[in-house]
C-alpha cells in the first residue's frame, strides 16, 4: 500500500480523530455498590435537602432561650426525634444527629453543662425534676449555648435537585457515598467498554528462548493489563496465524466493542490486516499517522459499528499506537473527556523526521543548565520544579527498554526541537 506522508494525518489530528470517532457506549442503571469506578452518564442529583432535617452536630442538650438553667423535658436522639416544639426555658437531651426541635436556641455540649436538681445538687435518675445548667469556664461567661450553636440546618450540604456529581467522570468512593446520603439507590453509568486482543504473527513464541527468526511475544503478557489501565474490560489475548482467512475469522469472532490487533499492519508478504479489513467491509478512519514510531497504526470501523485498532508489530510502535489511538478511543467510548497533554521542556536537542512527529520516551532530569524547565503536573502537585525531559536510550521501534524506564513520552514535532523547547508530554497510563 502506498501512503503519501503529506496526506497523512498529523499526530495531533490522528489523536483527536480517534477520540472523535468514538460514540459513548449506552448507559445503564446500577445499584450504588456497583457504581464506584464506573463512568457517570447522567448527573447525580440530591433527591432531598441534605441533611434532611435540622440536626445537632454534638451530644449535649438542645435548649430554648439564651440563658439557663433550663428544665429538662425530654430527648431527641438519632432515629427518635422530638416532634413537639421546645417551650422557652426548657431543654432536651440531644445526640449527634438528633433532630433539633422547633423553638430551639442552640445546643450546649455535654462537657460544658450539667444536670442538677432544683436545689443545685447533681441530678441522678429518679431525683424528680432536672435542670440543665451551662457551666461557665472559671475565667468568663458561658461560651455556649450561642444562637444556633452546633446546629446543622436542613439543606446545609445540598438542596433538593442540586447536581452533586456531573456526568463524564469515573465515580470515586466519596462521590458514591454522597449520592447515597442524598437519597439515591442507584446511578446511571455507561456500561463497561469491552476489548478483544488478537496477536498476529507466526514468528512469535509464547515462552522460552526464541529460535532463529523467532521473537518472544511482547504483547500477550502486557496488553490485557494495559487495556484495563485504559478502562477496557478484556480477557487474555488470542493468537492468530498469519493467513488472510485466520485474520478474517478471528476478527469476525470478536464480540467486543474494540478489537486490538498487533502486527500485520504493513504491506509485507505476511501482513494480512488491510486485506482482512477489505474482506470485512470495514471503513478506515485512520490509516497511517505522520509519526515515528508507530507510523502504520490504523483505526477502522467494522460494518457493525465496532472499532478495530491495528497496532504495528514492532513493540515500541505498538505502544505509540496505544497512546495515539487506543487511549483517546477508549476515553471517548467510555464517555470521558479527552486526554490532557502535559508540557515538558527538553534537556537537549531532539531530532525528528521532516514530516513526522516523533514519540520519544524520556526520563526527568534536574535542570542543571538553567533552561527553565518544569513539568506542569509537578507544579500542580506542588512538588518538583526545574525538571527537564531527556530522551532515554533504546529508542528503536523494535525496543521496549527505553519506554520501560521512562517517566513519560514526548511528542516532538516534525523537524525536531532544540534544547529548552516546550513539547507536549503524553502521560503514561501506568
Ligand atoms: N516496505 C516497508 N516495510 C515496512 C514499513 C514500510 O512502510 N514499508 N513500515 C515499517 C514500520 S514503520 C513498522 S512499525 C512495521 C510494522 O509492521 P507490521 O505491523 O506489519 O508487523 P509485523 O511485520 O508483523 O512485525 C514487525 C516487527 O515486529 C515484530 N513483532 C510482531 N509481533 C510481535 C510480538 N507479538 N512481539 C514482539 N515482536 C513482534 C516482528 O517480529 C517484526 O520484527 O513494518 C515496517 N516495515
Ligand atoms: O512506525 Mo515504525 O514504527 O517507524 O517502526
Amino acid at each position: 500500500m502506498d501512503h503519501d506522508s503529506l496526506l497523512e494525518p498529523s499526530w495531533a489530528d490522528a489523536h483527536a480523530a480517534a477520540y472523535a470517532a468514538a460514540r459513548p457506549v449506552p448507559a445503564e442503571r446500577v445499584p450504588l455498590v456497583e457504581a464506584v469506578g464506573r463512568v457517570l452518564a447522567e448527573p447525580a442529583v440530591s433527591l432531598m435537602d441534605l441533611p434532611r432535617s435540622t440536626t445537632s452536630a454534638m451530644d449535649g442538650w438542645v435548649v430554648s432561650g439564651e440563658t439557663g438553667p433550663w428544665e429538662l423535658v425530654g430527648s431527641s436522639l438519632a432515629g427518635h426525634p422530638m416532634r413537639r416544639a421546645l417551650a422557652p426555658g426548657t431543654a432536651a437531651v440531644i445526640a449527634t444527629g438528633g433532630v433539633v426541635p422547633a423553638g430551639a436556641f442552640g445546643v450546649l455540649r455535654r462537657e460544658l453543662g450539667s444536670v442538677r436538681t432544683a436545689d443545685g445538687r447533681a441530678w441522678t435518675e429518679g431525683d424528680g425534676p432536672a435542670w440543665v445548667h451551662a457551666d461557665p469556664p472559671a475565667d468568663g461567661p458561658p461560651a455556649e449555648p450561642a444562637a444556633g450553636s452546633h446546629v446543622r440546618p436542613a439543606g446545609l450540604e445540598a438542596a433538593q435537585a442540586d447536581v452533586l456529581v456531573a456526568p463524564g467522570r469515573v465515580l470515586t468512593p466519596p462521590q458514591v457515598g454522597l449520592a447515597a446520603m442524598a437519597g439515591n439507590d442507584g446511578l446511571t453509568v455507561h456500561r463497561p467498554v469491552t476489548a478483544a486482543l488478537l496477536v498476529m504473527g507466526d514468528e512469535v513464541r509464547h515462552d522460552g528462548l526464541p529460535g532463529e527468526g523467532e521473537v518472544r511475544d511482547a504483547f500477550a503478557p502486557q496488553l490485557p493489563h494495559l487495556a484495563r489501565m485504559l478502562g477496557l474490560v478484556t480477557g487474555p489475548a488470542t493468537f492468530v496465524a498469519d493467513t488472510l482467512d485466520a485474520a478474517v475469522e478471528a476478527i469476525r469472532a470478536c464480540e467486543a466493542d474494540v478489537v486490538l490487533t498487533t502486527g500485520g499492519t504493513a504491506a509485507g508478504p505476511a501482513d494480512y490486516l488491510h486485506r482482512a479489513l477489505t474482506v470485512l467491509g470495514a471503513e478506515l478512519v485512520v490509516d497511517t499517522v505522520a509519526m515515528r514510531p508507530g507510523h502504520p497504526v490504523l483505526l477502522a470501523r467494522l460494518q457493525d459499528g465496532r472499532s478495530l485498532v491495528g497496532l504495528p508489530g514492532n513493540p515500541l510502535s505498538a505502544m505509540a499506537g496505544v497512546l495515539t489511538i487506543v487511549r483517546p478511543l477508549a476515553l471517548g467510548l467510555r464517555g470521558l473527556p479527552p486526554v490532557v497533554l502535559g508540557r515538558a521542556v527538553t534537556a537537549g536537542a531532539v531530532g525528528a523526521p521532516a514530516h513526522d512527529s516523533r514519540l520519544v520516551p524520556y526520563v526527568r532530569v534536574p535542570d542543571v543548565d538553567g533552561l527553565g524547565g518544569l513539568l506542569e503536573r509537578d507544579v500542580a502537585a506542588g512538588t518538583t520544579r526545574g525538571v527537564l525531559a531527556r530522551p532515554t536510550a533504546w529508542l528503536g521501534s523494535g525496543m521496549l527498554r527505553g519506554l520501560a524506564g521512562a517517566d513519560g513520552v514526548l511528542v516532538v514535532p516534525p523537524g525536531g526541537v532544540q534544547a529548552g523547547a516546550v513539547v507536549p508530554d503524553l502521560p503514561l497510563p501506568w
